[in-house]
């Protein structure tokens, strides 16, 4: 079997992986990220332990338990070409025998629950509330540099090219879904449903104008006005779609639980964002304890 070269597989000298830091030992099967590295320990206040705490760059990562529950909390930093780095790290970290530098016959699957900020699309998805994201559609291009066409839906990726017009300097976006098990945990009487549109960047590609103008003046309004299969995206922000991506492509469960932070149909901005994602946080390890 072939090993990985050096120039490929990067270890550190303790052996852990490149941009992580980690190594085999530090992580847990069930794990959440999130953008913020300071949402780390936001998270890990609920645990009963904490094992391991490693840091490198925006790569912050505890390791403990809640409730019983093994659980490594990851912050990804901002946009999906770090997430590309983070979904990678993570696989080789299970899948990959550092020693021999060759991949393991016997493949783990990791359980990825990502909590972050988003604003919603639709007027009537408020502030406040939590998205789970069901499908996304990704505006990055990170997935398109992989074979993955057999996880792209492509019949949204057609129907939503088609509605947004988009001119051709843009990659085709692309379409994806969450882990349905993995969903179901996180599904209650008071979460949306999400179909979350994931962009590679904060301002122009969300459609938010300062002093420089757009090339799509009316993007956000088509993305908000898109309904395929009675399916409407319903929030915006910056991970998602490649978590999705690269986890169905490694064998991985993925889901997106969004504190709705902003409302960009009515303009509306939560009174209390620490608030915002406290609820989404606690909601979120409630209900990973009880599954
Ligand atoms: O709150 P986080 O997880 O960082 O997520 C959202 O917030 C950042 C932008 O402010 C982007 O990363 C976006 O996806
Ligand atoms: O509007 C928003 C809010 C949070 N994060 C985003 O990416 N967009």
């Amino acid at each position: 079997m072939n090993h990985l070269a050096a120039s490929e597989l990067i270890l550190n000298q303790d052996g852990s992986i490149y941009h992580l830091n980690l190594r085999p030992e530090q992580i847990a099967p069930t794990v959440i990220v999130v953008g913020d590295q300071d949402r780390v320990g936001k998270v890990t206040k609920y645990f009963d332990t904490i094992e391991h705490t490693v840091q490198k760059r925006e790569f912050h990562t505890q390791t403990g338990t809640y409730k019983g529950k093994q659980i490594s909390v990851i912050s990804t930093g901002i946009g999906t070409d770090n997430i590309d780095i983070v979904l990678n790290e993570l696989d080789a970290l299970v899948n990959i025998d550092f020693e021999s530098r060759q991949i393991r016959e016997e493949k783990t699957q990791l359980d990825i629950i990502r909590i972050g900020t988003s604003g919603s699309v639709q007027a009537d998805i408020p502030v406040d509330s939590i998205v789970v994201s069901k499908l996304a559609v990704g505006f990055d291009t990170v997935l398109h540099f992989y074979q993955s066409d057999d996880v792209q839906l492509t019949d949204f990726n057609e129907a939503l090219a088609d509605h947004l017009e988009m001119s051709p300097q843009h990659s085709k976006p692309y379409v994806v879904a969450c882990d349905t098990d993995l969903a179901e945990i996180f599904d209650g009487p008071n979460t949306y449903d999400g179909f979350t549109g994931s962009n590679a960047g904060f301002y122009a590609p969300q459609g938010r104008v300062l002093r420089l103008p757009l090339r799509e003046t009316q993007m956000r309004e088509k993305i908000a006005s898109f309904n395929f299969k009675g399916k409407k995206i319903t929030n915006l922000e910056m991970e998602t779609s490649a978590i999705f991506g690269l986890s169905k492509l490694l064998g991985h469960r993925a889901v997106s639980l969004n504190a709705i932070i902003a409302n960009r149909a009515t303009g509306d901005f939560t009174k209390d964002g620490a608030k915002a994602i406290d609820t989404t946080i606690r909601y979120t390890l409630e209900r990973l304890a009880g599954s």
